[in-house]
């Protein structure tokens, strides 16, 4: 008999998992799974429960949480040799990556994607020996993300982002950086870089418009030093993907990228503090079998 594991976070988003596990596992066990359950319980315990999964051989993993839950059951897979196929049900404030990988917000329809089986390898990012299946940036801007107290999101989901970035927009400073990504380098101030995976960052589905996840690139945005008015803009003409062709903004594909800022810069590496820059971003290609939509599947 296959043996499915999930592992969730019973905070996340406003804790419907602490509800809906005990259908969640009977569905799994009608699909012909057995099915265990770990709760988080903080910092590392999903990244420590999937690296168990791993070494326990589960046929498959599922990741029930936010952004940060499935960056952490990632991480814990992605050194493994052996790797379970992987489901996710989104249960954060932003879930970013199910977003991408089209797995809807309704539990039921992303376990039914679980229980019909389809599933594609999928690239996932790796930096200073942490890894991210979405989007790693730097800069001030990407730090706001940390700022937002967890008992805001929940009540107040991903509205508390918003709130958030309107209050720290006049405070945002540009920092040097070298930027080397492929045969190119790059230095000058910058508001932040992002590497994205996917085309699904942040809310915006449009911000990293050409990214696919299994192509085995990087798309690398960077945005240069620019003022209050012209940030205002440019984060309209984001809304609609636009923002690709601005003066201020260098878009290319990479495949190894290596950023050294001048002075210290916060890694954010799917949503969540990772470590401190320099650092050298690469793709492992394919390296995650995920669950995805009938319809993703060429
Ligand atoms: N039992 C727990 N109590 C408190 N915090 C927990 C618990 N389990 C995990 N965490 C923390 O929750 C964070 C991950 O949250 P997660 O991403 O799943 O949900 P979220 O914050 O609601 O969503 P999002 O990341 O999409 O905003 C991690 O920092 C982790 O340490």
């Amino acid at each position: 008999m296959k043996r499915a594991r999930v592992i969730y976070n019973p905070t996340s988003g406003r804790e419907a998992m602490r509800k809906a596990l005990p259908d969640v596992l009977e569905t799994l066990e009608k699909a012909g799974f057995e099915a265990s359950a770990h709760a988080t319980t903080g910092d590392g315990c999903a990244r420590d429960a999937a690296k168990a999964a791993c070494e326990r051989e589960f046929d498959i993993v599922i990741a029930a949480g936010g952004d940060g839950t499935v960056n952490e059951v990632v991480d814990g897979m992605a050194r493994a040799e052996y790797r379970p196929k992987l489901g996710i049900l989104p249960m954060g404030t932003t879930n970013d990556f199910a977003r991408a990988i089209r797995v809807p917000r309704d539990l039921k329809r992303a376990l039914d994607i679980i229980v019909e089986g389809y599933t594609k390898k999928l690239d996932i990012g790796r930096v200073n020996d942490h890894h991210f299946m979405n989007i790693a940036g730097g800069g001030k801007l990407t730090e706001l993300t940390y700022e937002v107290p967890s008992k805001l999101k929940t009540v107040l989901g991903q509205l508390a982002y918003y709130l958030k970035g309107i209050e720290m927009l006049p405070f945002i400073r540009p920092t040097k950086v070298r930027i080397e990504y492929d045969d190119q380098v790059f230095e000058e101030e910058i508001m932040l870089f992002l590497v994205s995976n996917s085309n699904s960052v942040g809310g915006f589905e449009k911000l990293a418009p050409h990214a696919t996840m299994d192509d085995g690139y990087f798309d690398l945005m960077i945005l240069k030093k620019i003022n209050l008015a012209e940030f205002v803009l440019l984060a309209n003409k984001a809304v609609r993907g636009h923002h690709i062709d601005d003066e201020h903004v260098i878009y290319v594909h990479a495949n190894q990228i290596i950023v050294i800022p001048e002075e210290a810069m916060q890694l954010n590496l799917d949503g969540e503090y990772g470590g401190n820059l320099p650092g050298k971003f690469e793709v492992l290609h394919k390296h995650i079998e995920f669950f995805l939509p009938k319809e993703e599947i060429e």
